[in-house]
């Protein structure tokens, strides 16, 4: 359980902060504030245009987290958007897309990285959902403890990997089956969904829909209400929940790293990804 996640967390984060290092970048990705709230973070992820996972964004992100998890006077982050297009368009397909098995292995365990830091955060984790947000791109909302959802017909959610011609990985399915149930999963995964804020809600893939310009003073209210509960006796429990399932993570990661690699280098699927991504830059508003 905990002592198998705090040790790869121990080894990933000297991993995280050499890449930073070598990434050097003067924009800043990542602002973290401390809200109104005491105790209360709000993690902004400002990754222009979209938020998409590079691996520079994904490095800064984790390093930031686990920041804030080190520091004690932190219980609780809410996550949204500095970008005005999405909350998150998901894995960067420039970093899936025309590497090399060696890029891609890399790429994988950082993306792996984030999601057990997400999943087994001892914080209260709110997710600020304040544009689309697709596949990878619900990583966040699917490890944080509670999604809050414009409500605007742009902003639809889901797990659309099939539309792209790949699979979610089963560290994506198994969080999304937890929340919503095996049959909606099994539809929603297999038609790559994306659902519109009324549906969204419906299946139970967010908690809360809300206006645009609410969506962060919800967020804290309902930090609020999960922060009423003592630390230890929450975290016992978001424990005991969500272990079975990050065991599975824990256990098979290098099996799950050369599955990724072989099934992304192989011909057919580049070439789907290529198509998907040409298609994305013809599709301008
Ligand atoms: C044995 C089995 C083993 C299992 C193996 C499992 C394999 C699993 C592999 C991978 C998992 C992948 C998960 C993913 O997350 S794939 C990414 C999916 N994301 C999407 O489908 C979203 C795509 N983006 C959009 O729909 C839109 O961009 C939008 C709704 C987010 C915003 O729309 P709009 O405001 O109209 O902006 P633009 O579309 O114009 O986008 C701006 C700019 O950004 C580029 N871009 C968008 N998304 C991505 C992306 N994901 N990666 C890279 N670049 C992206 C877009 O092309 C524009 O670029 P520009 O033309 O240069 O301006």
């Amino acid at each position: 359980g905990l002592p198998d996640a705090a040790f790869w967390w121990k080894e990933r984060a000297t991993c995280c902060k050499v890449r930073a290092r070598r990434f050097g970048s003067q924009r800043q990705l990542v602002v973290v504030e401390p809200s109104s709230t005491a105790g209360v973070a709000v993690l902004k992820l400002k990754n222009l245009p979209v938020n998409s996972f590079s691996l520079e964004f994904l490095t800064e992100l984790i390093i930031n987290l686990e920041k804030l998890e080190n520091d004690k006077t932190f219980r609780g982050i809410i996550i949204t958007s500095d970008c005005p297009k999405a909350f998150s368009a998901g894995v960067d397909l420039r970093e899936i897309c025309g590497k090399n098995p060696a890029h891609y292995t890399e790429y994988w365990k950082v993306l792996q990285d984030l999601w057990l830091r997400l999943y087994l955060s001892n914080l209260v984790l709110i997710s600020a959902i304040n544009g689309p947000c697709a596949a990878g791109g619900c990583l966040i909302p699917l490890t944080s403890d509670y999604r809050i959802l414009a409500d605007n017909p742009k902003c639809l959610i889901g797990l659309n990997e099939t539309r792209l011609g790949i699979s979610a990985p089963f560290w994506f399915k198994d969080p999304l089956v937890n929340i919503i149930g095996h049959r909606a999963s099994e539809h929603a995964l297999q038609l790559g969904l994306l659902f519109p804020p009324a549906e969204a809600l419906q299946v139970g893939i967010v908690d809360k829909v809300v206006p645009k310009d609410q969506v962060q003073s919800t967020a804290l209210s309902v930090m609020t209400q999960w922060l009423a509960i003592p630390d230890h006796a929450r975290q016992l429990t978001k424990n005991m929940i969500r272990k079975p399932t990050a065991d599975l993570l824990v256990k098979h990661r290098d099996t799950d790293i050369q599955n990724f690699v072989s099934f992304i280098s192989r011909d057919s699927i580049q070439k789907s990804l290529q198509m998907y991504l040409a298609k994305l830059k013809q599709n301008k508003d």
